[in-house]
């Protein structure tokens, strides 16, 4: 079983910034990719960002922050994973963008390298099958804000050897983090139960039956939530709750996953929560300001 050492990520949002973020804080070296340039500084920008409020918080000396990002590199070209040890996919929740993205990685990657994705809910067997390397293929499901939450849920594709899951979870222990096994069903355990949570709260906002102030105050102050539900949905990316909804409705045949119609439209509008400005609250003032 070889070392990972070399570890190249996917996608600069919000989720492979933290990725990248972690992996280099722990002596990980790491090979950022994305579609543009913008993408790469805007994801390097929110990795200082983190680690700038890790050094002021008294957590973090400056020479780690700076050794940290040193660790960092930053691509829009797939052949610079050609020495990396275990490739992150964490680009969009979209199954077509991800098979695009591991048909133009594989043919790069040296055959003993690891492929891991940090898809929300797409099956890791469907995945793993369209590489050329289905046993070195598995789920890697990191929560986000990446450099706080603890978990992150370890899928197995049918054909995922049983090397590869060891090594991955060892990187995830080295990562400090705790990995929980999780079967590939459709958005495996977290998302399988917070998805609908957030879907209901959308639909008691559709329905009148609370404003988005009084259904986040409920669940904060009722349920000792720390982000209300709708709070929470704008956080994740109300495209990337639309589509684990889809991958629950499609995947499961039960109409109790149907996604809300408000949330359809919602992300028909391109209101897709923080990273747009505006979701269930508007961002664009110095407080967000619910919307309804
Ligand atoms: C969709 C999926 O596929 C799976 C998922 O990830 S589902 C989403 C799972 N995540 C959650 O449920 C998050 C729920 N929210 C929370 O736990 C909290 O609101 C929170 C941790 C995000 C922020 O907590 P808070 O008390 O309001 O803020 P604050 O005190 O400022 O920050 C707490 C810590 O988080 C850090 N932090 C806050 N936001 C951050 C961000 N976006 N990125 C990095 N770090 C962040 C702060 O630096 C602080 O770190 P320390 O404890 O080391 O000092
Ligand atoms: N949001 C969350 O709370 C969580 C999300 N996830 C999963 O992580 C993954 C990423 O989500 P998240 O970070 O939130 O999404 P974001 O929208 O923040 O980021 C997605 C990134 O992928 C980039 N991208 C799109 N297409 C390609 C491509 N073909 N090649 C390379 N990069 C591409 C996007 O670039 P551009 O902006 O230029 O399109 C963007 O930078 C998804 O699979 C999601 O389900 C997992 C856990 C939690």
């Amino acid at each position: 079983m070889s070392a990972i050492q070399k570890i190249g990520v996917i996608g600069a949002g919000q989720m492979g910034n933290g990725i990248a973020h972690v992996a280099a804080a722990s002596g990980f070296d790491v090979i950022l990719l994305d579609v543009s340039d913008e993408a790469l500084k805007k994801g390097l920008g929110a990795i200082e960002k983190n680690l700038a409020r890790q050094v002021q918080k008294g957590k973090l000396s400056e020479e780690d922050k700076a050794s940290t990002l040193s660790r960092i590199k930053t691509t829009t070209n797939y052949s610079d994973f050609g020495d990396s040890d275990l490739v992150i996919e964490a680009a969009t929740e979209d199954e077509a963008i991800k098979r695009k993205i591991f048909n133009l990685l594989c043919p790069v990657l040296k055959p003993e390298a690891y492929i891991a994705s940090n898809t929300s809910s797409i099956s890791i067997t469907r995945l793993g099958a369209s590489t050329d390397r289905p046993g070195k293929f598995m789920g890697m499901h990191f929560m986000n804000p990446v450099p706080v939450m603890q978990l992150v849920e370890l899928i197995r594709g049918i054909a995922t050897d049983e090397e590869t899951f060891s090594l991955v979870r060892e990187m995830v222990l080295k990562l400090g983090k705790k990995p929980v096994s999780a079967e590939d069903f459709p958005a495996f355990i977290v998302n399988r139960i917070l998805l609908p949570m957030i879907n209901e709260a959308v639909y008691t906002l559709y329905e009148g039956v609370g404003s988005v102030e009084s259904i986040d105050t409920a669940l904060k102050l009722g349920a000792n939530h720390p982000m209300g539900p709708l709070e929470l949905a704008d956080f994740i990316g109300l495209d990337t709750c639309l589509a684990i909804m889809h991958v629950l409705h499609d995947g499961l045949a039960d109409t109790k996953y149907r996604p809300c119609p408000l949330l359809v439209k919602y992300v028909e509008a391109g209101w897709l929560g923080r990273k747009t400005g505006r979701g269930f609250y508007d961002y664009t003032g110095e407080k967000p300001v619910p919307t309804r």
